[in-house]
């Protein structure tokens, strides 16, 4: 279903009439969203999970620490016995026991003895406390030991990281390093997981040239398909490029349906707006994808549907309307498909600093910008121009103008996209802006 809003604003003085009607932003996500449908579910080696989206909650099945043990290699004691120790009265015990990590089978420890202990090591019955090796004089038959320790000292419980039984993730979470870590600690082997989505990435343009070759004249090198790759595999799908096709529908066909069978998604950038060559359009159109005008800016055209069976988006060729139509439309759908729970980046409200912006009438506009996480400031990086892709790089925000607003001015508030942050200066707190 089509939903239309004009571009033809009441009220709005000096705004030029825009003739085509504009599907809205939201109608247009929900019609992407619903292309995708959900991966199925796939037990992987959980070294193998990283990045996919947990397909079931995740019970501790033991606890962690699985036993009480030492959080430091030295001496397993009993308080009372070196509680007038000092460097000038040291006390000495025996050594009875010696305890690396490892060793399930140490006798308890009885008052007025030391057992040598490791870090990591089971706790013998009976321990107080663990004096580190450094208060001691290190014997191994006996120990001379120069302070005294407070009951409790450099133990760690059982279950004082994780209780028998506890959530310690849940269905929809990212499987992230340390997340992995939990789980092998844990001793799971396998995890229940969504496969990673399959993404064709397809460059169209007679003028495209593959970087590493001689640019002749009127030429551009590629740089759509291996940016949109990249952000496929950045939100944790899988990425093919396909060789860059010309302007010609023949060649178009040839070199993506091949390899339709395999994918649960092709994800092509140029050839639809309203140009003479307009391969994208001209080789999908009548074929189940539908192009359309969105009430956006960068990110006007688009098109979305199936192609033999197969989900198709179809994003504007200016890199930066290709990139911000990804993150509007494609990585939404993309996450909600791998089985992720939250779909969306992260937003907050920022204070506009610097100049005016300007927005046209019914349109969503985006642009691109740096928000310091210390003061809550956002500048706008390089112009609205969708050519200049170097702005988006230096980013980490996307500032979102709503399509009723014409203008904002400094010092008002304006709701800001957070991106991942391409110079890693978005620690909020960490006073490296
Ligand atoms: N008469 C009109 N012209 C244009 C309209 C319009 O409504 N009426 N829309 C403009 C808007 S907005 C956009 S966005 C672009 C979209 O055009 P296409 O999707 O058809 O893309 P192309 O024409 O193929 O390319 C546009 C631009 O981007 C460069 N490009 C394309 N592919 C790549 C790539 N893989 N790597 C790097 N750069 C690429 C291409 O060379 C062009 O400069 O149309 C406007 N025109
Ligand atoms: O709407 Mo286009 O995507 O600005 O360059």
């Amino acid at each position: 279903m089509w939903h239309v809003i004009s571009g033809r604003m009441t009220g709005v003085s000096r705004q030029p009439r825009v003739a085509v009607e504009l599907v809205p932003v939201a109608a247009h996500q929900a019609e992407v969203a619903a292309l995708l449908s959900r991966t199925e579910i796939q037990r992987l080696p959980v070294e193998d999970c990283l990045g996919s989206a947990l397909a079931a909650d995740v019970t501790a099945p033991i606890p962690l620490p699985p036993f009480d043990n030492s959080a430091m290699d030295g001496y397993a004691v009993h308080c009372a016995d070196i509680a007038g120790a000092g460097e000038a009265t040291p006390v000495t015990l025996p050594v009875v026991e010696d305890i690396p990590a490892g060793r399930g089978d140490a006798p308890a420890l009885q008052r007025g003895q030391a057992h040598r202990i490791m870090t990591g090591a089971l706790l013998p019955a009976g321990t107080e406390a663990v004096i580190p090796v450094e208060a001691t004089d290190g014997g191994v038959d006996r120990v001379e030991i120069h302070a005294p320790i407070e009951a409790g000292k450099h133990l760690r419980r059982a279950g004082s990281d994780v209780e028998l039984g506890e959530l310690v993730a849940r269905a929809g979470d990212r499987l992230s390093a340390a997340r992995i870590g939990v789980a092998a600690a844990l001793g799971i082997a396998e995890l229940p997981v969504h496969r990673k989505p399959r993404v064709l990435v397809l460059s169209t343009g007679s003028e495209l040239t593959e970087p590493g070759r001689p640019l002749e004249a009127g030429r551009i090198y590629e740089s759509n398909g291996v940016m949109l790759a990249a952000a496929v595999r950045e939100a944790g799908g899988i990425a093919t490029r396909l060789r860059i096709v010309p302007d010609d529908v023949e060649e178009f066909r040839a070199a993506v349906d091949p390899y339709l069978a395999e994918v649960d998604l092709l994800l092509t950038t140029g050839g639809v707006s309203a140009g003479a060559y307009e391969v994208v359009k001209d080789a999908l159109t009548g074929q189940g994808v539908e192009f359309r005008k969105v009430a956006m800016q960068p990110g006007m055209p688009q098109g979305a549907g199936t192609y033999r069976g197969v989900p198709v988006i179809t994003l504007p060729g200016n890199p930066v309307s290709a990139l911000v139509s990804f993150e509007v439309f494609v990585r939404p759908a993309l996450l909600a498909a791998s089985g992720f729970r939250e779909v969306h980046r992260p937003t907050t409200s920022a204070t506009l600093d610097g100049q005016a912006l300007r927005s046209p009438a019914g349109k969503r506009q985006f642009r691109r910008g740096r928000y310091h996480f210390d003061t809550g400031v956002v500048r706008v990086l390089g112009a609205q121009g969708s050519h200049l892709l170097s702005a988006m790089a230096e980013s980490n925000c996307l500032l979102e103008i709503p399509e009723s607003t014409i203008s904002v001015d400094p010092g008002s508030a304006v709701t800001v996209w957070l991106l991942d942050d391409p110079q890693n200066r978005s620690v909020p707190g960490s006073g490296r802006q």
